[in-house]
């Protein structure tokens, strides 16, 4: 494990082009992150506004088209093919938006752990893997026999074999109910917790929630930035119109709040908080 707090990755004024038949797409604009090791972020944004193009960037599968990216202070650009490739299988967990994408669908679960193990160059546990996101019984299924869920837990725990230093997963709760999205989760969290960096693309406020740091992107560019524990500023207009911040805006769906003022304190709740 590196020290905590290490800086595994640092990107400035990173671009991404994609052609398209009007030009270039801009999927990226200057966009500067940085991931440190044992720390949650979060990237929110509209569809399109560039999660994707940018976990593909910092989990070294895509390179960028401008900018500077580095890892472990080495800037990426200048690594040999074989060393990006040896990070790539040793160092970063990847979990891709379809669980399948990131398994091998002729291995029963349990093999997938002990190839994920093989990759890291680590002894395999596989009960203990498959434990971690509660799937022990399903030891002996192949991809196609698990259900959506099981896939995803499956996907996250083989991303966490090693442990890896850094784990990238795109929308690893899309489509997930509570229970299964909170397993996923709480076992990101524990990596996060153990040391490896963890970097994941989300719509989910339940993902927000478990950050600790939330990077929002909109239009290929990155419009904000929250640190979990730290107040924000907001400007109150003329009106006494407020700005919330876009990543809180999953908690209103639709668009209503309850304010309360108590103890000096306003309080801004879902319609039906009970709290
Ligand atoms: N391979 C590609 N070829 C062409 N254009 C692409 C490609 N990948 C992404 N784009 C474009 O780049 C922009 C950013 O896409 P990206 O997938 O990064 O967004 P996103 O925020 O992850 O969206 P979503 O939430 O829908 O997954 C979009 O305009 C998209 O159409």
């Amino acid at each position: 494990m590196p020290a905590t707090e290490e800086v595994l990755l640092i990107g400035a004024e990173l671009l991404q082009l994609y052609p398209a038949p009007t030009g270039a797409t801009q999927a990226l604009r200057g966009v500067d992150v940085s991931i440190r090791a044992g720390r949650m972020v979060a990237i929110t944004g509209p569809s399109g506004s560039g999660k994707s193009s940018l976990l593909a960037i910092l989990a070294l599968r895509e390179r960028p088209a401008g900018g500077e990216l580095r890892w472990r202070g080495r800037p990426v650009a200048t690594l040999r093919r074989r060393d990006l490739h040896r990070i790539r299988q040793r160092e970063i967990g990847w979990i891709a938006q379809r669980p399948t994408h990131s398994l091998h669908p002729q291995l029963v679960a349990s093999d997938q752990i002990v190839q994920a193990a093989r990759m890291r160059g680590v002894p395999a546990d596989p009960a203990g893997v498959l434990g971690s996101v509660d799937l022990v019984a399903r030891a002996a299924a192949r991809v196609p026999a698990l259900s959506g869920g099981e896939q995803q837990r499956l996907a996250v725990a083989a991303a966490s074999v090693g442990p890896p230093l850094l784990i990238v997963a795109d929308e690893p709760t899309a489509e997930l109910d509570d229970e299964t999205a909170d397993l996923v989760l709480s076992r990101l969290r524990q990596c996060a917790d153990a040391g490896t960096g963890v970097v994941l693309a989300t719509h989910d406020a339940r993902a927000v929630a478990r950050a600790d740091t939330v990077l929002h992107l909109r239009r290929g560019v990155l419009s904000g930035t929250r640190d979990a524990g730290r107040a924000q500023e907001t400007a109150i207009d003329p009106l006494g119109r407020v700005q919330i911040p876009d990543e809180a805006l999953p908690m209103f769906p639709d668009g209503r709040a309850v304010f309360r003022i108590r103890d000096g304190h306003l309080e801004l709740h879902p319609p039906g908080d009970p709290s």
